[in-house]
């Protein structure tokens, strides 16, 4: 079923992060089930968008769940053929994101601390996906991802954003110029406010939502076609 952005409601900051609570107090998931099925989402976008012809992928994952969803994404991109290679610059101890690293590396999918500079990005990769900032993200970029931003702000090669362009403000978009400006969006759950301004490449993935939450929440969700966890919007 063809589904347009003014069919969708959108979600402030606060929404999407009282959604995650419900969902993983009440409602019984937990955060490796929820980053799991995101993390799938992403890779199907992403393959979808890539197919054949884009196979060498650098995902740069930040340090919460976002980074997290790209770590898993990362995973599933290699098993479905493509070239991943992960930049991960501020790791977090918990074990969730230690399995997922520990993953990886049985995969031998290279996991750098430091971020390429723009030339060795435009040379080496066909698509950046952008996994540093979700819907927690606040206020002016912190080190070490301003540089990292900037960076990926030079390059020309499509960037394919999860859930939030990194920079973006959530609720208001890109204020100051100052975020990413990816060729492709994966809103999760359902979009932020900030996709509003998104012109790009549109997906929602995260097919994970129970009625008692889209009804609580005024959300408008898709039909998704068939099995998909995902649907271009
Ligand atoms: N239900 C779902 O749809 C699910 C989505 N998932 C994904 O989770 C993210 C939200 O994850 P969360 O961990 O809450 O937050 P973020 O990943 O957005 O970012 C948190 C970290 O970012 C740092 N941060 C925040 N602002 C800045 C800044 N201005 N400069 C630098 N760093 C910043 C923050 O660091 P602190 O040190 O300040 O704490 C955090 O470490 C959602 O968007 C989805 O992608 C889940 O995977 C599954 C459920
Ligand atoms: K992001």
């Amino acid at each position: 079923m063809a589904c347009s952005l003014q069919d969708l409601a959108f979600l402030e900051a606060s929404k999407a992060a009282e959604i995650d609570e419900k969902l993983m107090g009440p409602l019984g998931f937990s955060i490796d089930q929820l980053m799991e099925l995101a993390g799938l989402s992403v890779a199907t976008a992403t393959s979808e968008y890539c197919a054949q012809n884009l196979q060498r992928i650098l995902v740069v994952c930040g340090p919460g769940n976002n980074g997290g969803d790209g770590l898993v994404a990362a995973r599933h991109l290699y098993h479905f053929g493509y070239k991943p290679v992960v930049c991960y610059p501020k790791q977090t101890a918990k074990p969730l994101y230690q399995g997922l690293v520990t993953q990886l590396a049985s995969l031998d999918v290279p996991v750098l601390q430091e971020l390429p500079s723009a030339e060795a990005i435009e040379r080496d990769f066909d698509v950046v996906v952008d996994a540093i900032f979700g819907f927690s993200f606040k206020g002016e970029i912190r080190a070490p991802f301003a540089d990292i931003i900037s960076t990926l702000k030079k390059i020309s090669k499509p960037i394919v954003s999860v859930d939030v362009p990194s920079g973006w403000d959530v609720n208001e978009g890109n204020k100051g110029g100052v975020g990413l400006e990816p060729a492709v969006l994966i809103s999760l759950t359902a979009p932020k406010l900030c996709a509003k301004h998104f012109k790009g490449h549109h997906f929602l993935g995260g097919r994970f939502v129970p009625p008692a939450i889209r009804d609580e929440f005024g959300l408008k969700l898709p039909t998704y076609p068939g099995l998909s966890r995902k649907r271009p919007l």
